[in-house]
């Protein structure tokens, strides 16, 4: 089996006269946490959307663990095993946690089940939610309504929504946008802990986070990759830091 998770082979959104992405071509390798960076409107999101397949008028193909996706439904992509968080619209805020986690694993399963079946998909699917209430930190939650827990639970349950079907990529966006400040450590130890044995592409701007993170770093600008390296490479990057600084003296 190929140790490529995901490929990008010349990737192209277009709106109009601008090109959001511009000709992306990479490679995200199986295992481990990939940073997608840049400034606003770099192109970061459109391309995370073509991944997930929610925009699919866009040149190029994408190839998931050697099946090309392309042309399929987020649904389908779903069952290929990606997984795609949202800022917080995946939860049913007026249900509980458990209700939440119950629906998503419910929609994970998606077969139909004989009734001879069903007793131990039950005890399963029980199994199952226990050990996300444990690993989102939501076990004394299980019973509130979610629309009433601190925004940095509703981020922890919405993570425990993706990750109920058991997805092997993971695409991130901006999981800490909103999140407050006392809650950014437990909301990043669960980042960490729920990319343990995943693919993960983490847009985010909370550069900390991102560089405790990632083991890889990919910068995007006015939609092409830029750059890419370990955190440290990054960091040292003079194109990189001309882009995020505006330093024009910085040579390419
Ligand atoms: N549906 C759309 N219609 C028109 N233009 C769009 C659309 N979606 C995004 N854009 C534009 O495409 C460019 C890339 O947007 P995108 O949201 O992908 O950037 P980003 O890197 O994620 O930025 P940010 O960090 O601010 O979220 C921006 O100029 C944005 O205004």
């Amino acid at each position: 089996m190929s140790n490529i998770a995901l490929c990008c082979a010349d990737v192209g959104v277009q709106f109009g006269a601008l090109k959001a992405v511009d000709g992306v071509s990479y490679n995200f390798h199986r295992g481990g946490v990939y940073g997608l960076i840049g400034p606003n409107g770099a192109g970061k999101t459109t391309l995370l959307n073509v991944l997930a397949g929610r925009l699919m008028r866009h040149s190029g193909s994408i190839v998931c663990e050697g099946v090309d996706i392309t042309s399929m439904s987020p649904h389908q992509r779903a069952r290929c095993g990606i997984g795609r968080s949202f800022q917080i619209t995946k939860i049913f805020p007026d249900m509980t946690v458990l209700e939440n986690l119950r629906i998503a694993a419910q929609i994970g399963h998606g077969r139909f089940l004989p009734f001879w079946l069903a007793p131990r998909y039950d005890r399963r699917l029980a199994q199952g939610i226990d050990a996300m209430l444990d690993l989102t930190g939501l076990t004394a939650h299980r019973d509130t309504v979610a629309g009433t827990l601190s925004y940095g639970l509703q981020r922890a349950l919405e993570l425990g929504v993706t990750l109920m079907p058991g997805p092997r990529i993971l695409l991130l966006d901006e999981p800490l946008a909103g999140v407050g400040h006392h809650e950014i450590e437990s909301s990043t130890n669960l980042i960490e802990v729920a990319s343990v044995g995943r693919t993960v592409l983490l847009i985010e701007h909370n550069m900390d986070v991102v560089m405790r993170l990632s083991q890889r770093i990919v910068v995007m600008a006015a939609g092409r990759v830029i750059a890419d390296g370990t955190p440290a490479d990054i960091r040292d990057n003079a194109l990189v830091r001309s882009v995020y600084l505006g330093d024009e003296e910085v040579e390419a």
